[in-house]
């Protein structure tokens, strides 16, 4: 039988093209982004989120990662400028992180890899719906918050660790409301940006990715946490889901712009 695919050397990133072609396509996610290829571009503007606390709806662990899902049913929680035309609507947040805090980003700046990674999926509603935009090279915005720890944990991050109690084995889901993810920001607006795709199958290439420079900080004991999710359902061998992160893809003469000099 098909195995299905996920972090483990038997369906792992090096296998998933088998069954998901795209996998193998020239403009792939994530990638290492090195200081001296990357093009300050002035024309980039700042971006801008504007998100509805109401719009968040539930935390899931789907054995993958964990995920809060938001209702996109209308413009409600948009995402608008810097490399974007009109405004995305946030779909679903979730993270990617290692079995210990030297890793467990997926891209990789100047060889550093931080502790977990954690992104805002956008989809564009000129293309009807989710769906269809994944069709599309401009229908998915990708919002990349780097995760490092330290001693000075941002306390916003609280709030969705403090969920992980609820939805340990997969398939668990718990509600979650009032919830504006755009306190987990750090202070500065700059970024890189480039065009890549999903980091998971069928890793389509409709991703505008933007990647904030200044990573946020979570303390050890949050990730500890994080790491205390498994990948199993309830009443199964308890399976750690850790390492939920894609290896750098290559970068195939692709330009990475950034928004500061
Ligand atoms: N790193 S990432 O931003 O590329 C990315 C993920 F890493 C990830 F895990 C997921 S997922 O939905 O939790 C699991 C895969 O479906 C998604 N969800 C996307 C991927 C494709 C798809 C299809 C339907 C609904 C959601 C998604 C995702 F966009
Ligand atoms: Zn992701």
């Amino acid at each position: 039988a098909q195995t299905v695919w996920g972090y483990d050397s038997d369906n792992g990133p090096e296998r998933w093209h088998e069954n998901y072609p795209l996998a193998k396509g020239d403009k792939q996610s994530p990638i290492e982004i090195n200081s001296k290829d990357v093009k300050h571009d002035s024309s980039l503007s700042s971006w801008h989120a504007s998100y509805d606390p109401g719009a968040a709806k539930t935390i899931l662990n789907n054995g993958r990662t964990c995920r809060v899902v938001f209702d996109d049913t209308f413009d409600r929680s948009v995402l608008r400028g810097g490399p974007l035309t009109g405004a995305y609507r946030l779909r679903q947040l979730h993270l990617h992180w290692g079995s210990s805090d030297d890793h467990g980003s997926e891209h990789v700046i100047d060889g550093v890899k931080y502790a977990a990674e954690l992104h805002m999926v956008h989809w564009n509603p000129k293309h009807g719906n989710f769906a269809g935009a994944l069709k599309q090279p401009d229908g998915v915005a990708v919002v990349g918050i780097f995760l490092k720890v330290g001693n000075t944990p941002k306390p916003e991050m609280k709030r969705i660790l403090e969920e992980i109690d609820n939805i340990k084995t997969k398939g668990k889901e718990a509600p979650f409301q009032h919830f504006d993810p755009s306190i987990l920001f750090p202070k500065s607006r700059d970024y890189w940006t480039y065009h890549g795709s999903f980091t998971t199958p069928p890793c389509e290439e409709c991703i505008t990715w933007i990647l904030l420079r200044e990573p946020i900080e979570v303390s050890a004991d949050q990730m500890a946490k994080l790491r205390s999710l498994s990948k199993n359902p309830e009443n199964e061998p308890v399976i750690p889901l850790v390492d939920n992160w894609r290896p750098p893809q290559p970068v195939k003469g692709r330009i990475v712009r950034a928004s500061f000099k």
